[in-house]
């Protein structure tokens, strides 16, 4: 649906020149939640904000349905812009208007008759959760009911992408949990397709499809949340799955056990679906006569299914150790020593 051509984006002043997107490539495909995560200056908002030309590459194409948006300009990119909502970190709510007056206003600039414009602010204000609120003003509404303002009007027109720049960076831990919920039940009933910025692993394991992690202007990793979770490779990546798969102090756990047991090996075990069932500890202690300490064990729920981790510490003589080794190859077990 959403094509990204060898785009690149350089800002350019008179002290020096930003390379703020250096030749990316990305599919994004209809129907699904795409995650874009990266440090601060990654360029993931200059990236979002060119799928509705709030930015313009420097070179590569934008191509949205098979339409390039980056060669559309007036009335041509007013209606492709009509088909992508967008939601912000601030929610960029007008504070003299009310909540119904704030979800009306892209309705009135696209010149919808007032009975029309009642009734679908109606429907939004449903959808998004606020009725009964439709006459406060954004100053009396909590961070989680401003940013559903902000759904309900990024929705008003029936876009059929929806681009959310940091949408719940400004929100406690249970009120992003309820707007990521929304999200998500968009995206399943209404087929709209999501397109999230974050610095925020716990964001995209909650409910994107997809990911791709953003260094410097570039993609260096992307696929299936589950795939990212379970194998990542670049280091930016390592360190984002570290957010929700390890403990402050697992760090300081790996180097008393160390210290305690200098001849023991730490492996990780990566468990994903049912594979969860396999009695693989057991099974090590019973054939290699090998003993283990438990370090450390957490679950991620993703959209796609669980993933568990498992790090342990395998104590035992040296053939002991390399038959443990042999046994969980063959078990297909996902594994690596630490
Ligand atoms: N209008 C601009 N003029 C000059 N440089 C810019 C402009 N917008 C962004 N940049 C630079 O481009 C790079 C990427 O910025 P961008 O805002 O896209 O990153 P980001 O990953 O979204 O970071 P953050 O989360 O901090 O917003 C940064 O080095 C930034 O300073």
């Amino acid at each position: 649906m959403i094509h990204f051509e060898n785009v690149s984006k350089i800002f350019k002043s008179k002290k020096q020149d930003v390379e703020a997107i250096k030749d990316v490539s990305l599919h994004i495909p209809k129907g699904s939640i795409y995650g874009i995560i990266g440090y601060s200056g990654a360029g993931k908002s200059t990236l979002l904000r060119m799928i509705n030309q709030l930015e313009q590459p420097s070179s590569g194409a934008v191509i949205i349905d098979g339409l390039k948006i980056n060669e559309l300009s007036g009335d041509s990119l007013r209606k492709a812009r009509l088909n992508i909502g967008m939601i912000f970190q601030h929610f960029n709510l007008l504070w003299s208007r009310t909540v119904a007056q704030n979800i009306e206003f892209p309705l009135k600039v696209a010149k919808m008759p007032k009975d029309e414009r009642q009734k679908r602010v109606a429907e939004l204000i449903e959808l998004v959760g606020l009725t009964g609120r439709e006459k406060a003003y954004p100053a009396q509404l909590s961070g989680g009911q401003k940013q559903r303002v902000g759904i309900a009007r990024a929705l008003a027109t029936n876009p059929q992408i929806l681009l959310a720049d940091e949408a719940t960076s400004a929100l406690d831990p249970e009120t992003t949990d309820s707007i990521l919920n929304l999200l998500k039940t968009i995206n399943e009933e209404l087929g709209i397709t999501i397109v999230l910025i974050t610095h925020q692993m716990h964001v995209i394991k909650a409910i994107c499809h997809d990911v791709a992690v953003m260094d410097s202007g570039e993609i260096v990793e992307k696929g299936s949340v589950m795939d990212v979770f379970v194998r990542p490779q670049h280091q930016t990546t390592k360190r984002f799955v570290r957010q929700i798969v390890e403990d402050e102090d697992t760090d300081a756990v790996m180097e008393q056990f160390r210290d305690q047991y200098p001849s023991g090996k730490i492996i990780q075990l990566n468990f994903v679906g049912t594979q969860a069932e396999k009695p693989i500890l057991s099974k090590l202690v019973s054939e290699c006569g090998i003993e283990f300490n438990i370090l450390q064990g957490s679950i991620a729920q993703t959209s796609e299914g669980s993933y568990g981790r498992l790090l342990v510490q395998l104590l035992g003589d040296e053939a002991a150790l390399n038959k443990a080794e042999t046994i969980l190859n063959a078990e297909a077990i996902e594994w690596q020593v630490i």
